[in-house]
């Protein structure tokens, strides 16, 4: 059982303050990504949670307990970085058993956690190896060995993968999730990728400038992110963002992108998100590509809007249609609009449009 809990964390650097006012609760065996630009102020919450950084101002509970004033060393919480860090003249096994050594665990408990983190981390063949005959995915199996070996109350992982190609990402990251789900363990996880983060969170924590944005699970920040900041961080492609303008005529409202031509507005149901707080300026629309909803015969709600440019994905094409000034992302179904330049039609899907405050970026309604 290991709960860690941030309250009110500060921590400046000479005149800059890099972590702001920061309060977050992990919960026992929680998988919890700290996702955020570089620069946010990630690896230094990390760093403040082992031992290896001060704070400033807060506390930090680990089960209850302030440890802010604790050595690293007696926190008993795990770190793995990007750097592996292994010992080069030591096997795979001797790296692993390292951290059990000042331990007063026999020769035959050591080997039986050896061995046993090994299978489950899939490395029991390579114990004999030195790290330098060893592929990068598979020094970071090590490196996560050794980590884990001692069971720590808490693991923390800063990019763990970021130096590893493309598709060695991808597998060590599902990876460490069935580790997570076999072996379970509280987890703080540092990235910029964004992708990374929903793969593997349980709940995400987006920070920005060093002001945490929002928790909250894959989903909930995917879905109902709580400014424009988060909106455009989560998700691939980026949210169509656009100010718009909402007017009222003959008594239905009309969303208009500003620099749209004349008479191009979008007929809103939307403003039933607005909470009666319509036909105001200063609104930001907020649509990812999957609630652009593109036809090639004219309908109701409709606009026409001409193709720019095509990314053919393989499973979908993303597809640049340009409305006026405004240019607007589609997702469509592969090879649905054929060529740049073709006329099309769009609608918006009022289920997926998300608006915030222009001035503030906050979520409205
Ligand atoms: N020891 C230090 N002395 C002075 N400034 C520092 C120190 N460590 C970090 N910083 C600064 O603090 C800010 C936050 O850094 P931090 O490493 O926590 O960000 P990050 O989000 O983890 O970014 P990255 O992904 O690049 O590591 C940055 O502006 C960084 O330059």
């Amino acid at each position: 059982m290991t709960q860690i809990e941030l309250r009110g964390v500060q921590k400046w650097f000479g005149e800059v303050q890099v972590i702001k006012d920061l309060n977050l609760r992990i919960e026992d065996n929680e998988f919890i990504v700290l996702l955020g630009q570089s620069g946010c102020g990630k690896t230094t919450t990390l760093r403040g949670i082992a031992g290896l950084e001060t704070i400033d101002e807060g506390d930090i509970l680990i089960d209850g307990k302030p440890v802010q004033h604790m050595k690293a060393a007696d926190r008993d919480i795990a770190m793995v970085f990007q750097s592996f860090s292994l010992y080069p003249h030591m096997t795979v096994y001797e790296n692993i058993a390292f951290p059990l050594r000042a331990t007063r665990m026999s020769k035959g408990e050591v080997d039986k956690a050896v061995r046993e983190i090994a299978k489950i981390l899939r490395i029991s063949d390579l114990l004999g190896r030195k790290p330098s005959a060893l592929s990068g995915g598979d020094m970071q199996r090590v490196a996560i060995g050794r980590a884990l070996v001692r069971r720590p109350k808490a693991m923390l992982m800063d990019e763990p993968i970021g130096a590893l190609d493309a598709k060695l990402r991808e597998e060590m990251r599902a990876e460490i999730k069935r580790l997570h789900v076999k072996q379970g363990s509280t987890t703080i996880y540092v990235t910029h990728d964004q992708i990374e983060a929903m793969a593997l969170a349980d709940r995400i924590v987006i920070m920005h400038e060093g002001v945490l944005q929002q928790v909250g699970s894959p989903e909930e920040v995917y879905r109902y992110p709580s400014n424009l900041f988060v909106a455009q961080f989560v998700g691939s492609p980026v949210m169509n963002v656009a100010p718009v303008r909402v007017s009222e005529s003959n008594g239905s409202a009309q969303v208009v992108p500003s620099g749209a031509p004349e008479g191009f507005a979008f007929p809103l149901e939307l403003l039933s998100k607005l909470n009666g707080k319509a036909a105001s300026d200063g609104l930001t629309l907020g649509i990812r590509p999957e609630g652009v909803e593109v036809r090639h015969e004219a309908a109701a709600g409709y606009l026409p809007v001409e193709a720019h440019i095509i990314e053919p994905l393989g499973s979908h094409d993303i597809v640049d249609l340009k409305i006026g000034e405004q240019m607007l992302r589609a997702r469509t179904k592969a090879g649905y609009v054929a060529r740049a330049g073709d006329r099309v039609f769009a609608r918006l899907d009022p289920a997926h449009a998300h608006f915030f405050d222009a001035q503030s970026g906050i979520r409205w309604g």
